[in-house]
């Protein structure tokens, strides 16, 4: 049996348009859903395994990607969002009714990432964005209850529709926050 990853990448990667020109976020709640708009495509969309990551059911996954925080506008149902944990890195405002997480904002300014809001791909209405790249935090499935003798399975399922598995983020973002960290220490 194929293992199950998330649904938007289970039957293959879907390559975006390449000239994606933004488009609106919508939670599940069929009454009064949450709207978000963003303007042009995202960047660094992946896979990740991590524990923080909205996933929707049964999904081991969650499919996140990046956008300028000055791209991302509430546009419906705003009083419906709550930050799911004030005290993380990644502040992840989520809809109170369905718990969909609309975007993660990283409110520290000396962040690394910061600048950019972490969104769902999967909650556009419109097609075309881009696809996922890579796979990020995949060892931290085990955190969710994927037993360990499933990993091997999992990251060659993974390296089978092209993600390759990281353990951390990918080598371009990796070296970013090392950037960041060098320079920061420099100055
Ligand atoms: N093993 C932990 C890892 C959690 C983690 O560090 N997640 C990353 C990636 S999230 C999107 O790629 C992170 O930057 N988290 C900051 C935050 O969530 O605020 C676990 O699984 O929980
Ligand atoms: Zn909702
Ligand atoms: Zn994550």
């Amino acid at each position: 049996m194929t293992v199950a990853l998330h649904p938007s990448i289970d039957n293959g990667i879907k390559q975006g348009s390449g000239n994606f020109a933004g488009g609106t976020l919508v939670c599940k709640c069929t009454d009064h859903p949450v709207k978000v708009g963003i303007k042009g495509d995202v960047a660094h969309n992946h896979a990740c395994g991590c524990t923080k990551c909205w996933k929707p059911q049964g999904a081991t996954f969650s499919v996140v990607a990046v956008v300028p925080r000055q791209n991302v506008t509430v546009l419906e149902n705003g009083d419906k969002l709550q930050i799911v944990d004030p005290s993380a890195v990644i502040q992840r405002h989520a809809c109170k009714a369905c718990g969909t997480h609309m975007y993660g904002r990283i409110e520290n300014k000396n962040h690394p990432f910061y600048g950019l809001d972490f969104i769902h791909p999967e909650l556009f209405q419109e097609q075309g964005s881009q696809a996922p790249q890579f796979a990020a935090f995949v060892s931290s499935v085990i955190e969710s209850g994927v037993k360990p003798e499933q990993m091997s399975g999992i990251r060659s399922r993974l390296k089978e529709i092209g993600l390759e598995p990281y353990d951390c983020l990918s080598p371009a973002l990796m070296d970013a926050i090392a950037t960041h960290v060098a320079k920061a220490k420099a100055a």
